[in-house]
């Protein structure tokens, strides 16, 4: 049954407050401040070097922000116990960059990492994995390897074990890794789809809007770990023909 949609009570999805990231000696997130409703899309984009990677790091709770707040639907990070944080963990998804499949596990074992704690049975266990298999064209790939697949398969296995156990928040960093522009087509009519059936959140990171825009409601625009912009996607265009500063982050979006 689809899950009920988000209403005006629902808490957002993320609320960013003032948040600051301090690498090396140096700011590489600045004054950040943000609120995304539960179901609705956020391309967060920018130039290499911008700072989208740590904050998706941030956003999941794999690092902690130097200052200011992060909250997941209505729940702030720094305040959550180990419990509450793990409780809070099984509502996300994640794809980040670099690959992060277990090279001596299976497609399907990796696949099944997410539900391994737990209490489903082997049929149950068998009819979500076929669900993704599905959903992300692997079929006949269960068995391989993960070392002996195309980059391109790679990216589709980590984004079905990501989805796996139904997040209600995805968060994909470098959605253009490994994927042509026909394949990264496909998997957002895809999640589309997904998000037609029950209220999905996605978080997605690229470095111009072009493959994105037109799928994401809000943006954020990034520049050396400043928000250039961040509000609707619909006026992102027309606010970057006035701002030289937007449109060079854009790097030539048109
Ligand atoms: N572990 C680290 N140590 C030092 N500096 C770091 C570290 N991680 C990130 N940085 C710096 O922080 C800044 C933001 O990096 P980040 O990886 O978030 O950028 P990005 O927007 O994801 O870039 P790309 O599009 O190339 O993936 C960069 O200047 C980067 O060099």
């Amino acid at each position: 049954m689809p899950l009920p949609r988000p209403t005006a009570t629902t808490p957002p999805a993320l609320t960013l407050t003032g948040l600051y990231q301090h690498v090396a000696g140096r700011t590489a997130l600045a004054d950040l401040t943000l609120t995304l409703p539960a179901g609705e899309w956020l391309l967060i984009c920018g130039p290499n070097g911008a700072g989208k990677s740590l904050l998706s790091r941030l956003i999941l709770g794999l690092d902690r922000p130097s200052a200011g707040t992060i909250a997941l639907f209505g729940q702030e990070l720094e305040r959550l116990d180990s419990g509450a944080m793990h409780r809070l963990r099984r509502r996300l998804g994640a794809v980040l960059q670099g690959g992060s499949l277990l090279a001596d596990r299976s497609v399907l074992e990796n696949l099944l990492l997410p539900l391994r704690e737990t209490p489903l049975r082997r049929t149950e266990l068998a009819r979500a994995a076929r669900l993704v298999v599905t959903l992300l064209r692997l079929d006949g790939l269960e068995h391989h390897d993960p070392r002996a697949l195309s980059l391109g398969q790679r990216r589709r296995v980590e984004l079905a074990r990501a989805l796996i156990h139904q997040p209600d928040l995805l968060v994909w960093d470098g959605v253009a890794d490994g994927l042509d522009p026909s394949a990264l087509a496909e998997i957002l009519e895809m999640l589309d789809t997904v998000r037609r059936n029950r209220a999905l959140t996605l978080i997605a990171t690229d470095n111009t809007p072009a493959a994105l825009a037109t799928h994401c409601e809000r943006a954020l625009v990034l520049d050396h770990g400043r928000a250039v912009y961040a509000g609707p996607t619909a006026t992102l265009r027309e606010a970057a023909t006035d701002r030289l500063e937007l449109r060079a982050a854009l790097r030539g979006w048109r």
